[in-house]
């Protein structure tokens, strides 16, 4: 007589789930409730004014995903600051004509100002970052306003803390590396491999331990990397660490191919230079947004192909973004810089404004796609820590044009209008 079939959990949530699989749907069901209670509610969404005007604006019901609801009542259900600014400053700098985008509130000042103060303390007393004469550039870089701006559902400071010292973390080695405080594609691939090693621990024999621990105090890049790892990792779980850690492979794989091509002075095609740029990316940001808001999207849910593409999508048009926002700081640098206008123009032999308008064009598209594929795989699987995930990784999105679009200290627009 045959064995009898095991018997497979059901899943709790809605049929429209049953492809994630019982046993993933189950088990984050269970840690959802465990994080809902441990966070004191239901996730929240960012209460966020209309798009601008000059572009499309979503539908009501794919923004009720992505940002929450409004009306009367609803308050409690939104991703706000725990002490919302009374009388946010008004944004400097202007939004790129024509680029989709969802304005967001000036960040909390009370918070920036805090955390300003301690990323400072960080960068010089912990991990000895940078020379006096770089100061006026770090302040420039306004850390405090980007994360305190991206992650608008943080509970703590400490958890603002935890983001804040990442993105210094891997600026620097952006800028000592690969870029432009000494960086060179000459021998990035061992600089990157090594420091590397500060988020993925060499383990080895006793005999060369020692060589190892000591190397990530010998430049600020490992400095930063190790001391930043070092706190997220007592925070976050294992599987979030591990997340970080293959996010942070992904973008120092895309370092590699952009400084290839700077060695061959070599303009790719503009598809190619797309899937280089998803690499070289934001990814590792909005990724940790969990972690930073205080609760757990399960490492199967954030596994999904359909997870895994809303986060590809978020990171390229966040990305792109920097594209279009930097695009005159690149061109005044030495070189050649590639960036999204520069590669269409010289592969489709376009003016350097078509280029860019093209460009503009092709962010709002992924901008699109993200918000699309968000609000299905929103309805698709109704775990709380998949909605507020998708919401932190949405709030990423915005409060990273903010940041671009208001930090004119770095970036200012091209004349093309
Ligand atoms: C914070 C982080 C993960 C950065 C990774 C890659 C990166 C530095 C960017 C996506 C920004 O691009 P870019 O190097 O062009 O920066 P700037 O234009 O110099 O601001
Ligand atoms: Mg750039």
């Amino acid at each position: 007589m045959p064995a009898p079939e095991p018997t497979l959990p059901q899943s709790s949530l809605p049929e429209a789930a049953a492809h994630f699989g019982a046993y993933v749907l189950a088990d984050a069901a269970a840690r959802a409730r465990d994080i809902t209670a441990a966070t004191g509610g239901p996730p929240g969404t960012p209460a966020l004014p209309a798009p601008s005007a000059e572009v499309p604006a979503p539908s009501a019901g794919l923004d009720r995903v992505l940002r929450g609801p409004t009306g009367l009542g609803t308050a409690g259900l939104r991703l706000t600051l725990p002490e919302e600014p009374q009388a946010p400053a008004a944004a400097q700098g202007t939004p790129i004509p024509g680029l989709y985008h969802h304005p967001v509130p000036e960040p909390d000042p009370v918070r920036v100002e805090e955390v300003s103060r301690r990323i400072k303390s960080w960068a010089l007393d912990e991990v000895s970052l940078y020379p006096d004469d770089w100061e006026e550039e770090f302040d420039g870089f306004s850390v405090g306003r980007y994360m305190v701006g991206c992650h608008p559902d943080a509970p703590t400071i400490d958890h603002l803390m935890l983001a804040t010292r990442l993105m210094v973390a891997e600026n620097a080695v952006d800028d000592c590396y690969c870029e432009d405080h000494g960086g060179s594609p000459i021998g990035l691939g061992e600089r990157l491999l090594l420091a590397h090693t500060a988020l993925d621990p060499l383990h080895t024999t006793r005999e060369y331990q020692p060589e190892w621990a000591k190397s990530l105090h010998s430049d600020a890049p490992r400095r930063a990397y190790r001391s930043a790892m070092e706190y997220f990792a007592q925070t976050a779980s294992a599987s979030q660490t591990d997340r970080f850690r293959h996010d942070m492979a992904r973008l120092h794989m895309g370092y590699l191919a952009e400084a290839a091509w700077a060695q061959q002075d070599h303009v790719p095609e503009v598809w190619e230079y797309l899937a280089m740029r998803q690499f070289n990316n934001f990814r590792p940001c909005p990724t940790i947004t969990d972690t930073v808001g205080g609760y757990e999207l399960p490492a199967d849910l954030h596994a999904q192909p359909a997870m895994q593409k809303v986060i590809a999508l978020a990171g390229n048009a966040t990305t792109i973004v920097n594209d279009l926002y930097s695009y005159t700081k690149e061109l005044d640098a030495p070189g050649r810089h590639l960036n999204l206008p520069v590669v269409i123009a010289e592969r489709e032999g376009l003016s350097d404004r078509d280029a860019y308008l093209k460009s503009v064009e092709v962010h709002n598209d992924l901008m699109h796609d993200f918000e699309t594929e968000a609000a299905a795989l929103a309805a698709d699987c109704p775990v709380p820590s998949v909605q507020r995930f998708l919401r932190g990784v949405a709030a990423w999105v915005d409060g990273n044009h903010h940041w671009h679009q208001t930090n004119t200290y770095r970036y200012s627009l091209p004349d093309f209008w």
